[in-house]
This record gives C-alpha cells, structure tokens and sequence, in this order.
C-alpha cells in the first residue's frame, strides 16, 4: 500500500463528536493520477462534478460527489460568509503527512444576476459552492476525503483509498466519442443588432458603456459526451478552465478573464476590455494588435473598465499598484487589452465584500454599473446565469481565486447554449458587434469542433 507513511497520522485522529465530517487531507503522488483518469473513474458521479484550473495554475482541482452545499437564493456577503463558516464548522480536519501544501476548498460562485431564470439554469442557484467528497488538488498532488461519522468506520479506511487511487491510476482512457452536431443557430441574430443600435441611440455622457450578450444554440443527434469534453478542455492555454457540472446541467468556460483572487493580504485583479480577433498570419495580426493599442474606442472601452475597478477595491485596500497604459493579452483567438492591478488589503476586508463590489465590472456589465446591469436585466434576450458571473474557488480563510465565466456554454441534454457579449460604446457599430461575438463563440465552437459551417440546416430551416 502506498500510503503506509499515512498511518501514523491516521492512528492519532480521535473523531470529535462536534463535527459531522472527518476530512483526510491525503499526500498522492505517488499515484499517476489526471483529471481524465479522475473523470473516468468516476462516470457514475455525472451531474456532481467539477474541475477548475486557473489561467496561472494557481488551482488545478477536480471535485467529485457534492456532499454539501453552501449556497443563498440572495447574495448577502455576511450571511454567505456565515454559511461558509458554518459548514466549514462541521468539518474535522485531519492532515496525514508533515508538509502538505493544499487547503480543503469550496467550489462555485454566484449566477450574473437576480433576473428570473428560465428552465434552463434551474440548476443553479444564486449563490451556491460546493463541498465534495473527493477533492483532487492535481497542481499539488494531494486529496481530500470527506465522509459523514453517521456509521464510519476508519479502520480500513486507508487501504480503502488507496484501493480506490489505485484503481483510478489504472483506469484506461480510450478514444472518446465526438459529439455529432445536428443544428447550429444564432438566436435572434438581427433582433440583437437591432438591440445594439437601440444601446448605442441611449448612451449618453451619463450612460457611457452597456455589454450586450447574444446566444448560439447547438443541437446534437445524441447527448454530448462530458469525458469528450473533458479532453478537449485541454486545448486551448492562456486560459481558464472552468467545468462545473450540477444535476442534469453542465457548465463550461474557457475563460481569459480573472475577477480576482486574494493570497495573504494581497489581491489580484486585472481590466480585460477591448478586443481584436487573432488570425493564423503574424503579419496580419501585427496590423491589428497596432491597431487595437492605439484606437481610441477600444482605449475608451479599457480605460472605463480600469477606472471602475479601481474605484471599487479602494474601500478594501491601503495601496495599489497599476500601470497606466495597457497591455495586450493573447489568447488563441483573440487579443485583449489588459491591465494588472494589484492591492494590498485593509484588515478585515474580506472576500463576498469584495466580490459584492466588484461584480459585475463594466467588462460585463456596463457604466455606471447599476443602470447599466438594469438595462441588460431589461433588454437582453435570455438569462445570462452563469455566463459572465463569478466562479472559483474559496477557503476557509479569505483565500480565493474568481474568474468570469467568459467563453462559455450551458450542457443540457441534447443541446448547448453558448454565450458571448460586447462591450458597447457610443459609436460602436452594430455588425461590427456581432462579429466580435462571433469570434468569441470561437472557444467553445472549437471545444465541440463545431467550427465550421460544413452543417446543417438549423431547425427553423434556415442555413448556418
Ligand atoms: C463580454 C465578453 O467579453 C468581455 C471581456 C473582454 C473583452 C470585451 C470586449 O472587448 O468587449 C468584453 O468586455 C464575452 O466574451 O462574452
């Protein structure tokens, strides 16, 4: 048995009656385990699991079978830091080694917004993280296991995980099969430019900036297969990579974007706003990334974006650090300009407080933020869910990592519903708009290798 060192450790733990949970926090590298193997091996988990990796690799963690939830159908930052602590509260801890690096942490985030949401994001709700019973820290090889005391038995115990890492280390990754797909359409393609137009007619020196998002539907001819998707997740670099699967639901993104993440004292965010399409001609693409740090528009759109930010962490924070002029972000399909902010926090700054403030930045939403997140609420067609909201990772302690849900689609059945928005200024133009959306449908497209339009009819008939 591999985990023989762990024993020591495992004979000390005397369970506290206190606490609903025993928690072993477990060193594995001497296990060949991935996120393939993991996903694999737990096929009969579907709908109870994640997988986050940070854009820095920061965080790579797989999550399997929710045991608890920490979740609010409203976005209160005290009581939701109360719900943390409370379930936090019903853990016993117990580390089997010296020098383990990981912390047990929750998974999740909050929907966009409070706007009613149709059938499709059912699954979700407001605010809502979760505890798994398996929780694979890949970057640092280790797991957490949590289990109910309700009738555990921890003689046994280890052999039993290490019966089941090994089984998972074993386990064979064949061929997957590609999602076959039947229809692609854009939903209410000319009713969105028309909303454009309509944004661009309403901004004004108040109203400065709105993000307007539109959808794609993707039909299959059989249910899209998760452990296909797993492997193409892996494709793209520079990137996040968020899977978050919750009942008959799947959500993936594959965003560029950090909302912001908190180590020790010190916070990290970034402006991400103003965009060029990345084409496969180094020449063409020295055009336009000249192009994109030197127009005014795109300038504007950052420099909007940057401010707001600023603004919004100053409350929480004793100094900060950003540079003035942007920088250019690649990603596989498209640049971005960037700005990376850094500041080092008040005490007792704390990170729903934070989050509450900072979500949604004009990135997503619009300015001012308020007004701008109303009109969206107002006039967008659909929910937007999970798409641009909040998702990451937290701990017990302020730590945490958010991203924005960027890049994205919703799994359901037989269908994906893939989402992409842009910032709109005075001036912007509508068909412009709308082919910058399309070129950030691009990653999930590319994910289900839907790229082309080699299709298809769609199914009100008309040509994709
Ligand atoms: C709203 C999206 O992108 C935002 C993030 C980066 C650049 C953006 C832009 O240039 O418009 C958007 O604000 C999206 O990808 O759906």
């Amino acid at each position: 048995m591999k985990l023989q060192s762990s024993r020591t450790f495992m004979e000390n733990i005397s369970l506290d009656s206190d606490r609903q949970y025993l928690t072993l926090h477990i060193p594995v590298s001497e296990y060949n385990i991935d996120e393939e193997k993991i996903f694999t091996y737990f096929n009969e988990s579907k709908g109870s699991r994640y997988w986050f990796k940070s854009k820095d690799g920061t965080y790579n963690v797989v999550g399997i079978n929710y045991i608890e939830s920490m979740w609010r159908n409203k976005f209160q930052p005290e009581l939701v830091t109360a719900s943390k602590n409370a379930l936090y509260a019903k853990l016993q801890q117990e580390a089997l080694g010296d020098d383990l690096k990981s912390k047990l942490s929750l998974f999740g985030g909050t929907l966009f917004d409070d706007k009613d949401t149709t059938d499709e994001w059912n699954d979700f709700k407001m605010v809502e993280f979760q505890l798994p019973e398996w929780q694979f820290d890949l970057k640092n090889q280790e797991v957490f296991l949590t289990r109910s005391k309700e009738g555990l038995n921890t003689d046994g115990l280890l052999e039993e995980i290490d019966q089941i890492l090994t089984e998972i280390e074993e386990t064979e990754i064949t061929e997957k099969e590609k999602p076959v797909v039947k229809s692609k359409r854009d939903i209410f393609p000319k009713e969105w430019k028309g909303l454009v137009e309509e944004a661009v007619n309403n901004l004004n020196d108040e109203f400065k900036k709105v993000v307007l998002a539109r959808q794609k539907l993707i039909t299959f001819e059989s249910k899209a297969k998760r452990l296909y998707l797993i492997r193409r997740l892996k494709d793209e670099a520079d990137t996040y990579t968020i899977y978050y699967e919750k009942n008959k639901s799947t959500f993936v993104s594959k965003t560029p974007e950090k909302l912001f993440s908190i180590d020790g004292e010190v916070l990290n965010t970034n402006a991400v706003a103003g965009s060029i399409q990345r084409v496969d001609d180094q020449e063409q693409n020295k055009v336009q990334t000249d192009f994109l740090l030197n127009d005014e528009k795109n300038l504007f759109e950052h420099r909007v974006v940057r401010e707001s930010i600023v603004n919004d962490i100053s409350p929480f924070s004793e100094g900060m650090n950003y540079k003035k002029n942007p920088l250019l972000m690649k990603n596989k399909y498209i640049y971005h300009l960037y700005t990376p902010i850094q500041a080092m926090l008040k005490a007792g700054a704390d990170e729903f407080n934070i989050l509450k403030e900072i979500h949604p930045t004009p990135a997503v939403g619009g300015l001012p933020k308020a007004l701008a997140k109303e009109y969206i609420k107002e006039h967008e067609y659909g929910t937007r869910g999970l798409y641009a909201a909040p998702l990451g990772i937290i701990h017990e302690d302020k730590e945490c990592e958010f991203a924005v849900g960027l890049r994205s689609m919703l799994i359901s059945a037989r269908s994906a519903t893939l989402f992409a928005g842009c910032g709109i200024v005075k001036g912007s133009d509508p068909e412009a708009e709308f082919l910058e959306t399309e070129v950030k449908f691009t990653p999930m497209l590319n994910v289900l290798e839907a790229t082309t339009n080699e299709l298809h009819t769609s199914t009100d008939g008309t040509n994709v």
